[in-house]
């Protein structure tokens, strides 16, 4: 087994994120950006688990270090200090080429400018992280992907590109791949950013049906309290730091809180 330092162990024994309930996990995260005078600290000291299963909203100001904190969840981006695990795996100790791979298999992601490759169409757009990986889904997986492209109604698209497809249906696009290999963990950086609102509001009940039905784990930025009233719980971020965790909330009372928020800062 992984050495998991950082983890406090209860008479010797090893305590995971898994035993947790954790589908992922940061201790005493710390990101700054540069050095001496110019250096900004977009992460201070942050400490969260993220529960397996959950759709779990962060929301914060502009530069409150969002971003920043799913790319380095994410394997994309690496601290300045602490320690982060996807499932059991510390994260910060991996190889670029494992952290490719971590990327590939065990996370998904769904962007706010959709990212599909406008070339392939969109059985080629959510195949895509297996092309990736050099495999061919297993029976099992393909029924999983048929189902998903059925129950996202695009069954009828399968063969159109991106360029074809509205905004939504591009996003629902994402949504498949992202959701196609099973991921331990999806990240959505504010997925609803390039839609209507009626179109964005399908595109989260999707995310929280995924959540829902199938168990997926899902990490949303956003700094839109309608999209955060999606979500099973919200963390909140002002300066690098979090200042709240709070379960399903109404726009209206997140609204009130990053109200205060902002007036507080
Ligand atoms: N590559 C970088 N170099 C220098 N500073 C950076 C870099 N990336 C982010 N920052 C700074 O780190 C802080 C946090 O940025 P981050 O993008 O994580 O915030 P955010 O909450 O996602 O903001 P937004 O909602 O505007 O996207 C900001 O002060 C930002 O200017």
């Amino acid at each position: 087994m992984i050495a998991l330092r950082g983890i406090p162990s209860v008479e010797g024994m090893q305590i995971t994120p898994t035993d947790l309930g954790l589908i992922a996990r940061v201790v005493s995260l710390g990101k700054q950006y540069g050095t001496g005078a110019g250096a900004v600290t977009a992460l201070e000291d942050v400490s969260i688990g993220l529960r397996r299963g959950e759709f779990t909203a962060i929301m914060g100001p502009s530069g409150s270090g969002k971003s920043t904190l799913m790319h380095i969840m994410a394997g994309l981006d690496s601290p300045t200090s602490g320690r982060v695990w996807v499932g059991d795996t510390d994260v910060t100790e991996l190889s670029d080429s494992a952290l490719t791979l971590l990327r590939r298999r065990r996370v998904g992601f769904v962007f706010q400018s959709f990212n599909l490759v406008p070339t392939l169409d969109v059985r080629g757009n959510i195949m895509l992280p297996f092309e990736l990986d050099g495999r061919r889904p297993a029976t099992e997986e393909q029924a999983w992907i048929d189902g998903l492209v059925d129950s996202l109604g695009l069954a009828s698209r399968i063969r159109h590109r991106p360029h074809e497809l509205s905004g939504g249906q591009q996003q629902r696009v994402a949504i498949a791949r992202a959701l196609a290999t099973r991921p331990d963990l999806v990240f959505a950086d504010e997925p609803t950013g390039n839609l209507d609102s009626r179109t964005g509001r399908e595109v989260l009940a999707l995310l929280a049906e995924a959540s829902s039905r199938y168990g997926q784990s899902i990490a949303m930025v956003t700094h839109d309290p309608v999209a955060a009233s999606h979500a099973d719980r919200i963390l909140y971020l002002a300066d690098g730091r979090i200042v709240r965790d709070s379960g399903r909330s109404t726009p209206e009372e997140i609204s009130t809180y990053m109200l205060a928020m902002e007036q507080a800062a």
